[in-house]
């Protein structure tokens, strides 16, 4: 393997968080290698949602440090992050419902073409090829995620579980070379979570790290490389899966 592809795609080094006395994320350090899938596990209120926020920005850490492709992001806004290809997914879908499933993607491929969303309203010649190639886009994106046949159908008239994958495809669409999903099994039928699980496994065989949180052991057990616990807000565990199962610590914690 080159020292290219050993490099770390993302480092969080002893990210602390504290909201008054209490210490949500407390010097967490981990990861995250290029084209490798790490899901972040642990009980209800142990932090995980906290430690999202800290990594895209949506939060400062009370102290440690972020790095995204070796460069110190840590007091960057999420937007920055995202300019630079750090792209995240909420636990709470966050389309636009009045839009059709292919429009809502086209934002999100908006993030990163020339011009941005301005241009495509107002239309000049070349933002109307351009237009043009990223409609095609957004409906390859919708091909990968299973849902071209609700292509044109409002955002509004999907399932929760279609709303869902829908919102993956408009995270696709900015082009992360980290992506990051919040509970992206949530609310998902066993089809439709195990074609979720395909998916992150491809988008990382395609070159995009991933880095999710999920309560879903299976999906969890079939896609991560790499697991880290936390557990009040400190990191208890990380390893293969194989591993963690068996880990006498992990095991206390979702039993005690
Ligand atoms: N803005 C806030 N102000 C005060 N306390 C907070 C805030 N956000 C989170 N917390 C607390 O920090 C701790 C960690 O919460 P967090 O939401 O990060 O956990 P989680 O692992 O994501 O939980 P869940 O699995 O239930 O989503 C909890 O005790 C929570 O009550």
């Amino acid at each position: 393997m080159s020292a290219q592809a050993q490099k770390a795609c993302l480092e969080v080094q002893d990210a602390t968080r504290r909201f008054g006395g209490l210490v949500a994320v407390n010097a967490v350090s981990f990861q995250v290698k290029p084209r490798s899938v790490t899901a972040v596990i642990g009980p209800n209120g142990a932090g995980k949602t906290t430690l999202f926020n800290l990594i895209s920005g949506a939060l400062s850490p009370s102290s440690g440090r972020v790095l995204f492709e070796g460069v110190d992001v840590t007091a960057e806004p999420p937007e920055a992050k995202a300019a630079r290809g750090l792209i995240r997914t909420f636990q709470l879908v966050k389309l636009f419902p009045e839009l059709s499933a292919v429009e809502n993607v086209k934002v999100g491929c908006h993030l990163r073409t020339r011009g941005g969303l301005l241009a495509a309203l107002l239309r000049p010649r070349w933002a109307r090829r351009m237009e043009a190639e990223t409609e095609e886009r957004a409906r390859v994106l919708l091909e990968l995620v299973g849902l071209a046949a609700t292509a044109d159908q409002p955002a509004a008239a999907l399932s929760y579980g279609q709303a869902r994958l829908l919102e993956v495809a408009r995270a696709l669409a900015a082009q992360p070379r980290l992506l990051m999903l919040d509970e992206p099994a949530a609310g998902l039928n066993a089809d439709e979570s195990a074609r979720l699980a395909t998916l992150i496994r491809r988008i990382a065989d395609d070159g995009t790290a991933v880095l999710l949180i999920e309560h879903d052991m299976h999906l969890v057990m079939n896609t991560a490389d790499e697991v880290v616990v936390v557990d009040f807000g400190k990191k208890i565990a990380q390893g293969a899966p194989d591993r963690i199962r068996q880990d006498p610590a992990v095991i206390a914690a979702y039993l005690g």
